[in-house]
């Protein structure tokens, strides 16, 4: 059996990953040239490497189209509902760090906790003739988030498909859920993470797609151990 390993095709994340992979004792290189989207590991000949974009590699992890892969936990989470089910993750790799967070209007001046938020969207249809409204492109974590672990069920998702802090500028959405990393853009964008609003604490991490045919590969538990001793 082949093992094939998903790493994001471009970016830092791409040179953590071959980093990662290079400590590991698993150097990378392109087949082809450094444009190529297939990768193969010297001395590992039964392992090959598919360069993706890092949602591409949590739909094929999902869908088990590949037997490992490198993303982001945000990711992984947004894309599938019962995700522990369908993949293990096997380590987390230190880079990529970014927070899933609850945003706000900093003029928002009563609003900071998730209870505050709650009693602004029971009041706000009363208020303004519609439901709360929430751009953001993580609508799964944000229905769990609000709905199951907070008890608020009376908002709208507004799908952003980018530059989601303006939306609450624009008039597109009252609120945000988004990834930051910095904060500086929540910032330009005068908007506030409330105290208890992150939803999660996301980073890149070596996840495992979960197929019976795995438990009798031993180049599974293989790349797993290497990558560990790697961190
Ligand atoms: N500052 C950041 N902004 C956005 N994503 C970040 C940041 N820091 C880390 N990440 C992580 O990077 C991953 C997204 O990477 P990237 O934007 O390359 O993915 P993509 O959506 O597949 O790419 P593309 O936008 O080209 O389709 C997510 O897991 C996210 O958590
Ligand atoms: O906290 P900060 O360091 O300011 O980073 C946050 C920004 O980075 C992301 O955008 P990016 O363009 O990287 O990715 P996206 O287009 O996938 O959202 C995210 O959507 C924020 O806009």
């Amino acid at each position: 059996m082949t093992v094939t390993i998903a790493l994001p095709s471009k970016g830092r994340m791409k040179d953590d990953a071959l980093a990662i992979f290079e400590r590991a004792g698993m150097p990378i290189s392109a087949v082809g040239n450094d444009r190529s989207y297939r990768g193969r590991v010297e001395g590992w000949d039964n392992v090959e490497i598919a360069f993706l974009s890092a949602s591409e590699i949590s739909r094929e992890l999902g869908n088990g189209t590949v037997d490992f892969g490198v993303t982001g936990e945000d990711l992984m989470r947004e894309g599938f509902s019962e995700v522990d089910k369908r993949v293990e993750f096997c380590a987390r790799l230190g880079f990529g760090h970014a927070d899933v967070v609850v945003a706000v209007p900093e003029i928002w001046l009563d609003v900071d906790t998730m209870a505050d938020l709650g009693d602004v969207a029971a009041d706000f249809r009363a208020r303004h003739g519609r439901r709360l409204a929430i751009a953001t492109k993580y609508w799964r974590l944000t229905q769990q988030f609000f709905s199951s672990q907070h008890g608020i069920q009376l908002y709208r998702i507004v799908e952003s498909l980018g530059a989601t802090e303006g939306a609450p500028a624009s008039g597109s959405a009252d609120i945000i859920v988004d990834i930051t990393s910095t904060g500086s853009t929540l910032r330009a964008n005068h908007l506030k993470v409330l105290q208890d609003g992150v939803i999660l604490h996301s980073q890149a991490c070596l996840v495992r797609a979960r197929k019976d045919s795995h438990a009798e590969e031993a180049v599974v538990q293989a790349i797993i151990e290497a990558v560990r001793a790697a961190l």
